[in-house]
């Protein structure tokens, strides 16, 4: 029937009630986000059995837990832990202030499909991988996911299509137009600036800038987004066609709160990618099918790429777009940034 909820929709729901704190029903499993967790719920989660926390096998190599599992770890919850407990083993934030006392034990027999689920859904929710979990069925009410691999399956077939578009002149390009794209999981939207009239059937100069509030917005100069955003804009203007795609990818796919929690630990001496690691996230979370997907729906399909960072080109390769140029762009180094151009020259291989 029609009017109940597809895979895609009942997973857009669970991301919110993440987000608000309910718990979520991973086959025979019931899950919590640590970061939303209130008291009284995980009271209520610890009446139906003994509850674990998963995390990152990143987040369990910080904490010197064994991950049995690899890509994850089931930590014991021990029975006096609190929810301040539960934050501290998620949060890095006082790691080196407060280490954690004791060895934390992890469990190695069992089925991890639901807990890997449940923390696939807490970054897609953008917040920390870190979920409370028990063995017990969702009661009525609340979100329940099938089991099995179900968000990397649906992330692979995640359309977006083109809502609405206008022209907007830009300082930098006046004959611009800008369009938004939704996406059909309930995630966010994404833009695309369109500058001049580019042919469909030749190559495109294109930029996939992902989106960075910090540097964008208020001119940071921690990062080179802002200077990059506009030497691109700039470029394209000059040239009188081009395509950029603004992609909501804070931080690399992990959200700004995320991105401050990295920021907070590279401020205690941690750079960009060890901070990513001890949240928990892989260096870069960004799916880039996303921006191969929104450039087939603008009708391109091969690009002259603004970009430093081969994974880039790679990416748009092997997901049908042809890369028949990288363009390098290079700018907006200074004093605040220059470690951090070189941790992603020496450490991301970025062509810098
Ligand atoms: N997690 C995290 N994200 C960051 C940090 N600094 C910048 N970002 C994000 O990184 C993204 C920009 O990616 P970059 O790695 O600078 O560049 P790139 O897009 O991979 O490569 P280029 O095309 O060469 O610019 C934006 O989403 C920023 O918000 C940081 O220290 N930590
Ligand atoms: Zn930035």
């Amino acid at each position: 029937m029609s009017l109940i909820p597809t895979l895609a929709e009942t997973i857009s729901r669970a991301r919110a009630d993440l987000r608000v704190g309910l718990p979520v029903g991973f086959g025979g499993w019931l899950g919590a986000s640590v970061e939303t967790l209130s008291p009284a719920r995980l009271a209520d989660l610890r009446a139906l059995g003994p509850v674990v926390l998963a995390v990152t096998g990143r987040r369990a190599e910080t904490l010197k837990a064994r991950a049995y599992d690899g890509d994850l770890a089931r930590v014991r919850v021990p029975a006096e832990a609190d929810v301040a407990w539960l934050r501290a083993v998620a949060d890095p934030a006082d790691d080196l202030r407060m280490p954690m006392k004791g060895p934390l034990f992890t469990d190695r027999d069992g089925d991890t499909t639901p807990h890997r689920a449940a923390l696939a859904l807490a970054k897609s929710a953008e917040l920390l991988p870190a979920m409370v979990m028990v063995e017990a069925a969702a009661p009525e009410g609340l979100t329940r996911l099938p089991p099995g691999p179900t968000l990397a399956q649906l992330a692979a077939e995640t359309g977006l299509a083109p809502v609405a578009s206008a022209r907007l002149p830009l300082a930098a390009a006046e004959r611009s137009r800008l369009h938004v794209l939704r996406p059909d999981d309930g995630g966010i939207e994404h833009y695309a600036v369109e500058i001049g009239a580019p042919r469909r059937d030749l190559p495109v100069l294109a930029r996939l800038h992902s989106a960075c509030f910090t540097g964008d917005v208020l001119g940071s100069l921690k990062c080179d987004c802002g200077p990059q955003l506009h030497a691109a804009l700039t470029t394209m203007g000059g040239a009188g066609e081009g395509v950029l795609l603004y992609l909501n990818q804070e931080g690399r796919g992990i959200g700004l709160a995320n991105k401050m929690r990295a920021y907070d630990l590279q401020s205690q001496g941690f750079d960009t990618v060890e901070a990513n690691h001890r949240l928990g996230f892989e260096d870069d979370e960004r799916d880039f099918r996303l921006g191969a997907a929104m450039l087939r729906r603008l009708g391109f399909s091969a690009v002259r790429l603004m970009t430093n960072n081969p994974r880039k080109v790679e990416m748009m390769q092997s997901h049908g777009i042809e890369v028949v140029e990288r363009v390098p762009l290079i700018v907006g180094r200074n004093r605040w940034n220059d470690t951090y151009l070189a941790v992603k020259r020496d450490k991301s291989g970025h062509l810098l």
